[in-house]
């Protein structure tokens, strides 16, 4: 039985998300800030659970060939929570995310042995980012009306400090755009020459709330969203003109700049309203040899080099002949089932956001794509309802109750189980599941067992290098009735192979 206060020695054997190494002390998780796999680590515990305890580092007894010292020059040192993953090298990084996505599969998607292939990793696993998100503070006090009192500190734009809203000041960082990073320096200088106040969550006052630099590496533009708790920004044509030439010296073109307004007092980053303040509403990527346009409030994969890798192994998953009809659920700005339209015969879109409905639609018609069409309204809801529309004229519902290919790209949640019912409904012959986190997306996997789904494998990509975060292109596919009988005889018979 542990204490809080012993001492004792574990071998790091894992990492959580928020890059604490996790150790095992006669079979107790221990979770140990500081350490990284692979370490051999003296710890003292300082807080004791019944199956997992946490501890502080006391010595690194004999360091993993992975371990290295940060490369950060930025806020890493100042607590930034931006990169979990600074203290192990990249190939350490690949291996432990590979590792990751196998273990959960294996007990929580109940897979006795699943195929995991070789993560796809990057060459050059920096500035990658193409969306920089930087909260804003005033660094200092502002009065209960607003003001800044006079000692206020320098503006700070940067991230926040892990498990706080601290905001950690930071003029470089090894995961962002120059282009971001330039827009940052921008806001710092502007907020300081105009007295400009920060959005303060203890008085909830003060304008300016977020940084948000979307950069298009394929085409050099980029939008900066400003997400502030008032009408406007004052003097706000010196702040544009100063973020144009700040990007434009670091070899990009600002091409949109948006305000966004929220007052509200909830901690999301955006808030509902979206006002075009200079040049074009949305920006253009190329991904594949298509051109999509993003707009403010539209989700978009962080990685564009990376995205290329991930669609390209959706596709072969996939398996498109041009016969099929193709369920593109959670869709975004339509991504996916544009870069796989080519090789279908139909594709049906779902996806949430109105202003990525539109996106989506638009880039269909800006790629030259006939065949896709998209619906507006949660996945979990619009599926059941054209599942059960009799209309003969509506086109979609035939379309979607024909699909022979589903695929899935949910928000880390994952998917809610009347989707992924609503899915077996459709019963297409396979199903493409790209996930974010790989803990729901093997709960997915387990559900879609039962409704007569074979996890057939799976290939993690190394979207966010650094971090505790990996997505994972799976393909499941439709266990035909007879041959559900059959792998139930084997069973019977002793024998798992079907
Ligand atoms: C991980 S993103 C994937 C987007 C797109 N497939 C891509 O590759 O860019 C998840 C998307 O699901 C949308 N979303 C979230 N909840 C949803 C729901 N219940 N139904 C439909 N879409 C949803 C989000 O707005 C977001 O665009």
């Amino acid at each position: 039985m542990f204490e809080k206060g012993q001492i004792c020695t574990v071998e790091i054997m894992d990492m959580s998300d928020q890059g604490q190494g996790i150790g095992r002390a006669d079979g107790m998780a221990v979770f140990v800030p500081d350490t990284v796999v692979g370490d051999l680590a003296r710890v003292q515990l300082t807080k004791v659970k019944k199956s997992y305890a946490f501890a502080k580092l006391l010595e690194i007894e004999e360091p993993s060939p992975h371990r290295m010292e940060p490369l950060c020059e930025g806020g890493f040192q100042k607590g930034c929570g931006g990169c979990a993953l600074a203290r192990l090298d990249y190939p350490g990084q690949l291996a432990l995310k590979e590792k990751q996505v196998r273990d959960k599969l294996c007990r929580l998607g109940d897979l006795a042995a699943p195929i995991v292939n070789q993560i796809l990793g990057m060459d050059d696993p920096f500035h990658y980012r193409n969306k920089a998100q930087f909260p804003v503070s005033t660094g200092g006090v502002i009065t209960r009306k607003g003001g800044i009192v006079e000692a206020a500190g320098d503006p700070a734009v940067g991230f926040f400090r892990a498990k706080s809203h601290e905001v950690v000041d930071c003029e470089r960082c090894m995961l962002q755009s120059p282009a971001a990073m330039a827009a940052a320096e921008a806001l710092r200088q502007f907020m300081k020459e105009d007295h400009i106040t920060a959005w303060d969550e203890r008085w909830e006052r003060g304008l300016m709330r977020h940084l948000i630099v979307k950069t298009a590496f394929g085409t050099g533009e980029v939008m900066v969203v400003l997400v502030i708790n008032g009408k406007g920004i004052p003097n706000a044509a010196k702040l544009i003109e100063m973020l144009d030439s700040a990007i434009y010296e670091a070899g990009f073109s600002l091409e949109s700049v948006v305000l966004n307004i929220h007052k509200k007092k909830t901690p999301e980053i955006l808030g509902e309203t979206c006002v075009p303040i200079a040049g074009k509403q949305t920006i253009t990527e190329v991904i594949g040899g298509l051109s999509f346009e993003i707009s403010a409030m539209s989700f978009f994969q962080v990685n564009p080099a990376q995205t290329e890798k991930l669609y390209a192994k959706v596709r072969e998953y996939a398996a498109l002949t041009g016969e099929e009809n193709v369920l593109d659920l959670y869709c975004g700005i339509g991504t996916i089932g544009l870069s796989c339209a080519a090789k279908a015969r139909q594709v049906v879109g779902i996806e949430s956001v109105r202003q990525a409905v539109l996106d989506a639609n638009r880039n269909a018609v800006i790629n030259g794509i006939v065949n896709a069409r998209y619906v507006c309204g949660k996945a979990e809801e619009e599926l059941p309802r054209l599942l059960a529309s009799t209309d003969p004229e509506d086109d979609i519902a035939r379309i979607v109750r024909s699909a022979d290919v589903v695929l899935l790209d949910p928000p880390r949640a994952g998917c809610r189980p009347e989707l992924l019912e609503a899915v077996g409904e459709v019963a297409p012959e396979r199903i493409v599941y790209v996930s974010c986190d790989p803990a729901t997306l093997a709960r997915d996997v387990r559900l879609l067992g039962d409704l007569g789904y074979t996890f057939m494998e799976a290939t993690p990509v190394d979207m966010f290098p650094w971090t505790g975060a990996v997505e994972v292109v799976s393909l499941l596919s439709r266990i035909k009735t007879s041959d559900k009988v059959e792998v139930k005889m084997d069973i019977e018979d002793g024998e798992v192979t079907p």
